[in-house]
């Protein structure tokens, strides 16, 4: 159109008159956007952002589209502009000194915004507000300052989300103005989309490339992750839920870092474990690992386990609960002396018990309690060793000292293959700080009780059960905001501690529903359910366990952490801890 008539129509436009026919329609309703903006068309005033992503993952995946560019542009008045998805400008490059001196001018620069509500009607924010490719040549734009020049420009879409991820923009002198701009200007857009499809299956590829090339030389479990996204081969889908659970959180931490080995404790024993992080671009994206058995082996192997069924009389139906379950139970049958792991109060000792009573009912069932205040582990020790067949249980194990440590050694050099022994540590994890360390070699199989926070799910039949031991032959129950909060509780101290709760309420109301206000709230409630990271989930564990053992008292807890008052306040808002301790 003749720019001479599009000159006439902006002056009538900005006098306030009627809109002019001969103006194109989106150039007209860009002018009128501009005016509810508050550009002004005669002052030009834009804002400058020094700490933009200049080296994103767009800007990455631009720079050779850009480098051609530049180089077919060379010694031609012609400029190409990468911007972000508001407008800024994050790349320009110019084919000729005399276009660029102009374009500085008018801070066609990066670091500056031009979104259209701050330089009103242009190709860049033109573009981002009709959402389609744009030419603005000479007095279709809406600032005076941007008069001179015609610019084209068209938007980089993301390939998965098609969400605008930026602008490239072709911008040169009004009088220079072709159709020919737009066309170059979103061929430039689609290289820049193509480039940015391959960065994202970059990491898959990457990450399903290095897991291929594991399963194919390897029969162990192996897994590939990347945050909640797991990839498994046959043995790995078999491993017990607590298991692949503690191997995608180590993942976490294991990503971004060497590959390299490291040794752990699983189900089915100690475990060496094969790690290769895997990279895409200069991200990391995943980690592949590989579990191989050392010392413990599960002899029945866990694909060859019956489908798992709880115990009679113990509550809860979570997977990881119900493969502990399964566990002792094969273990219980065949005598294997087995090594239960679990937080304190998880659990461990009633699933043995009930272990032993279902597979075991005929054999004498002795507990040596190896914590240094056990009244007499040595009593004990004899009355085990007297039967051949029995099942022993070595309870707080963790706590035994270098004494009882050399006793049990000793008492159990001899094997005895119709005995059942069973070791008991309160730990979720087996550090080698851990006295029976040394003992590993007397057990063949290790077996993980879930803490009471990783199965939620069994919350409601656990509080049944509960009620029912508390208070038998009593109507017992909970109110729904009583159950709530319960819900909501870390339980640090498991389902020993849902008991002693239960408990307090049940003196408060020895019949009918508890409410809330008889809980005493010994229990925290965690209004924040967002996965924590590794390190994360380690420092609330140690916090609550600190208030937990200081009885809430923050001042406490505080000096045991060593760190102060307001620092313990805003790490627990920030982990949605909300009470840990004794209400008055
Ligand atoms: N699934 C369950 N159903 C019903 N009651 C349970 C269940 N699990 C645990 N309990 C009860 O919770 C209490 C604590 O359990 P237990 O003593 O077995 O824990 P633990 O892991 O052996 O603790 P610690 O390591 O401190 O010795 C016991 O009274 C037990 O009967």
């Amino acid at each position: 159109m003749d720019s001479n008539h599009v000159e006439r129509a902006r002056e009538k436009f900005l006098q306030g008159d009627s809109p002019d026919a001969t103006v194109r329609t989106h150039i007209l309703a860009s002018w009128r956007r501009s005016v509810t903006a508050g550009v002004p068309a005669d002052r030009f005033d834009i804002p400058y952002d020094p700490d933009l992503d200049f080296d994103g993952s767009l800007a990455a995946c631009a720079q050779p589209v850009l480098d051609r560019l530049q180089d077919q542009l060379s010694g031609m008045a012609v400029s190409v502009v990468l911007t972000d998805a508001n407008g800024r400008l994050l790349d320009r490059r110019v084919g000729e000194s005399h276009l660029r001196d102009k374009l500085d001018q008018i801070w066609f620069a990066p670091g500056f915004s031009y979104a259209e509500r701050h330089a009103g009607t242009n190709g860049v924010g033109t573009t981002l507000e009709s959402g389609a490719s744009t030419l603005v040549v000479g007095a279709e734009h809406f600032t005076d300052r941007l008069r001179p020049f015609a610019c084209a420009g068209s938007p980089i879409h993301h390939p998965l989300t098609h969400r605008v991820e930026g602008i490239l923009d072709i911008t040169c002198l009004a009088e220079e103005a072709s159709q020919l701009m737009r066309v170059l200007a979103s061929q430039a857009a689609q290289s820049i989309e193509r480039l940015l499809l391959e960065r994202v299956y970059a990491g898959p590829t990457a990450l399903l490339n290095e897991f291929q090339m594991t399963c194919a030389r390897s029969a162990n479990p192996v897994l590939a992750v990347s945050g909640d996204f797991i990839m498994s081969n046959s043995a790995a889908t078999r491993l017990p839920a607590i298991d692949r659970e503690h191997l995608q959180q180590l993942a976490t931490g294991l990503a971004g870092g060497a590959r390299g080995e490291t040794r752990l404790l699983l189900s089915a024993g100690e475990s060496r474990l094969h790690y290769v992080p895997v990279q895409s671009g200069r991200r990391s994206f995943g980690v592949v690992l590989e579990v191989s058995y050392l010392k413990l082996k599960w002899t029945g192997g866990a694909g060859a386990a019956a489908p798992a069924h709880p115990f009679p009389g113990l509550a809860g139906a979570d997977a990881a609960w119900l493969d502990a379950c399964g566990a002792l139970r094969r273990a219980a049958a065949r005598s294997m002396p087995a090594l239960v792991l679990g937080e304190p109060g998880a659990g461990k000792y009633a699933l043995v018990r009930a272990a032993h009573r279902e597979q075991r009912p005929h054999q004498r069932f002795t507990v040596v309690d190896c914590a240094p205040e056990a009244a007499a582990p040595w009593d004990a020790l004899q009355t085990a060793l007297a039967d051949a067949d029995g099942t022993v249980v070595l309870r707080h194990l963790d706590r035994a000292d270098r004494a009882v440590v050399t006793a049990i050694r000793a008492a159990f050099a001899q094997p005895a293959p119709s005995r059942w022994l069973v070791g008991m540590v309160a730990a979720a994890t087996m550090e080698e700080s851990i006295p029976p360390y040394d003992l590993l070699d007397l057990f063949d199989a290790a077996i993980a009780v879930p803490p009471l926070r990783h199965r939620t799910g069994d919350l409601p039949p656990l509080v049944e059960a509960l009620l029912r031991k508390l208070a038998p032959g009593r109507r017992v129950g909970c109110s729904a905001e009583a159950a709530r909060l319960i819900a909501g509780g870390h339980w640090p101290g498991n389902v020993a501690e849902l008991e002693s709760v239960l408990r307090a309420a049940l003196k408060r109301r020895p019949v009918g529903d508890i409410e809330a206000g008889d809980l005493p709230l010994s229990f925290v409630s965690a209004t924040s359910r967002r996965r924590l990271s590794r390190l994360e989930a380690a420092e609330c564990d140690l916090i609550v366990k600190t208030l937990w053992e200081t009885k809430g008292n923050r001042v406490r807890a505080a000096a045991i952490l060593g760190i102060s008052r307001a620092t313990l306040y805003r790490r627990m808002s920030a982990f949605g801890i909300e009470f840990v301790g004794q209400r008055p």
